[in-house]
């Protein structure tokens, strides 16, 4: 058994960002809700576990607490804002609600040395934090003692080193607390003792065993688009289950320009796994005509891709499972985890947009990974770069990049305004400087003069973010030269669109998709 860091989840929108610094340390990680039977936390075995941020007050009756078992195993604890105040409060100490407020930025003063600053952070320096936070510890239990302070939080950073009990008030697992990736690993390695030495190869192997023990000898039909997120999962689940496996790419009518063809092509021809091509937009164009609103058009499609997949899987004897290459920002944009503290941004089709009476059960080996580590699980698996490093797209397709109603009109002019924008961004060599790349048709006309008459058609608005996770991005820096090729190209070539417009917004405070 792998070195393990058990984090009990209190519901921070962050908790998974702490799972990833630790796999970059080489470290295995579960998440466990703070409700788990402590059964479940003794199982784990771990060799120290992280108490998470959450939502609520410790100062609060009824709010939840760290179970017990955390402080009987006799291991290293690290608690991290509502974890390190629960910890604090639960161990004897005292949580004041609601006084000294601190969003964002702040500055910890390292008043002590301690063996979590170990190599790090030296007393008498300051450094660069992430907080966000209303209460703060404001008494410690016994053992403990200040080895940090910032402005709002006199006990920012605590320790009790002879228990091997650490609290910060600040989030380490996030890019903008500097050396917070250092800090995480060195609890996980220097205090806990984990090896380090737990890579992609690891998660390979351990996901190949439980999508073994999930779906026994039953056959699996998976959801293939062509992109990176779906092509892994199946030639994972390929690699676990053989032929019990067969894809399904659907055609709903909402794919880019030659999209189909290349799918079955670049897929086709590299794996021996069974391609089901199915044809069905004219079914989603129907459904989906006089259609505005962006979750009404997610939760439509999303039920559609269902209906498809239930069909097939009646096809094959005995296909009880549905695969999906469900990524943990798709999870986590969509749904209100179990903390409650996530809110819906919008429905992604293969979570949020899901019917309730689904009757396939889901295998979704990528839940828990983030884009850039699934591109690492396509290398290691042997994927083709051209594949692993393609940009994403989402499933619910052109739909959410044509505000307003669809009509095949409008979709037939956003095809080849993107096509030519790609071609473009290819034969500037910048694709692979760039993370998603995509048009965008307005539902708005406007007046130019095109030889000398006058035009009164559509706006295209071009989209490209730099990312490493989709969870934040930024607008890409194009130069205007190429901007300005690219916008001539564009109205030449596509009838229908008369004027083009660049999207400068980051995420946050837009999202990378229009709706
Ligand atoms: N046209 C499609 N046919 C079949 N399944 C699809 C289709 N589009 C999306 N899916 C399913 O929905 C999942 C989520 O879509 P998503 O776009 O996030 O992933 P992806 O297409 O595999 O990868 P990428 O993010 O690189 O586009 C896919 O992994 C796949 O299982
Ligand atoms: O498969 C998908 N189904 C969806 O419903 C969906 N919505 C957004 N996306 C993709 O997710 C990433 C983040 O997009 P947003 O910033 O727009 O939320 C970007 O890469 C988007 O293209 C989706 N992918
Ligand atoms: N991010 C957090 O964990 C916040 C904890 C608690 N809700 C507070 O405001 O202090
Ligand atoms: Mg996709």
């Amino acid at each position: 058994m792998a070195d393990t860091i058990l984090i009990i989840d209190f519901g921070s929108q962050v908790t998974q960002l702490i799972a990833r610094r630790l796999r970059e340390a080489g470290v295995y990680t579960e998440i466990l809700p703070c409700t788990t039977d402590p059964e479940n936390i003794k199982n784990a075995a771990p060799n120290g576990i992280i108490l998470s941020g959450g939502p609520n007050s410790v100062a609060m009756a009824d709010t939840p607490r760290a179970p017990q078992i955390v402080f009987d195993m006799q291991i290293p604890v690290l608690g991290i804002c509502y974890g390190q105040q629960t910890m604090c409060q639960q161990l004897g100490g005292r949580v004041e609600p609601g006084t000294s407020r601190e969003f964002g930025r702040a500055e910890l003063d390292v008043t002590e040395e301690c063996a979590l600053f170990d190599g790090l952070w030296a007393q008498g320096t300051a450094h660069t934090v992430w907080m966000s936070h209303g209460d703060h510890v404001a008494a410690l239990p016994d053992g403990f003692r200040v080895v940090g302070k910032s402005d709002g939080a006199p006990f920012a950073a605590v320790a009790d080193e002879s228990r091997h009990y650490y609290g910060v008030q600040f989030h380490p697992e996030v890019v903008h607390t500097k050396d917070g990736d250092k800090l995480l690993s060195r609890f996980a390695l220097d205090i806990c003792g984990c090896s380090g030495s737990w890579s992609m190869a690891a998660y390979r192997a351990r996901a190949i065993d439980a999508i073994r023990k999930q779906v026994g000898d039953a056959k699996v039909i998976c959801g293939l688009s062509g992109g990176v997120d779906s092509s892994v999962t199946a030639v994972l689940i390929h690699e676990a289950i053989g032929d019990q496996l067969t894809c399904v790419f659907v055609d709903h009518g909402l794919l880019r320009k030659g999209e189909a063809e290349e799918v079955v092509r670049l897929f086709g021809g590299h794996y021996n796994i069974p391609l089901i091509h199915r044809d069905v937009s004219e079914m989603f164009l129907e459904r989906l005509s006089g259609v505005s609103d962006p979750e009404q058009k997610r939760k439509i499609i999303g039920g559609s891709f269902i209906e498809v997949f239930d069909e097939e899987a009646q096809k094959i004897d005995g296909a009880r499972f549905l695969a999906q290459g469900t990524l943990y920002p798709d999870v986590i944009e969509s749904i209100s985890a179990a903390g409650g503290s996530d809110v819906t941004i919008k429905s992604h089709h293969n979570v949020g947009g899901l019917p309730d009476d689904m009757k396939l059960d889901l295998v979704e080996p990528l839940r828990e990974l983030f884009k850039d580590e699934v591109r690492n699980l396509g290398r290691e698996l042997g994927l083709p770069e051209v594949l692993v490093s393609r940009h994403p797209f989402p499933g619910p397709g052109l739909a959410i990049r044509i505000p307003g109603d669809i009509t095949p009109e409008k979709l037939a002019i956003l095809r080849e305004a993107d096509a030519v924008y790609l071609d473009e961004i290819r034969k500037a060599g910048l694709y692979d400087d760039i993370w998603q790349a995509f048009a965008v048709l307005l539902p708005v006309k406007t007046v130019g003069v095109m030889g000398d008459a006058r035009s009164y058609e559509y706006v295209c608005a071009l989209r490209a973010v730099t990312s490493s996770d989709g969870m934040t991005a930024e607008s890409y820096g194009f130069s205007h030269e190429f901007l300005a090729r690219t916008a001539t190209r564009i109205i030449n070539a596509v009838k229908g669109v008369n004027r083009v417009v660049y999207d400068v917004t980051s995420k946050p405070p837009g999202t990378i998709e229009w709706e």
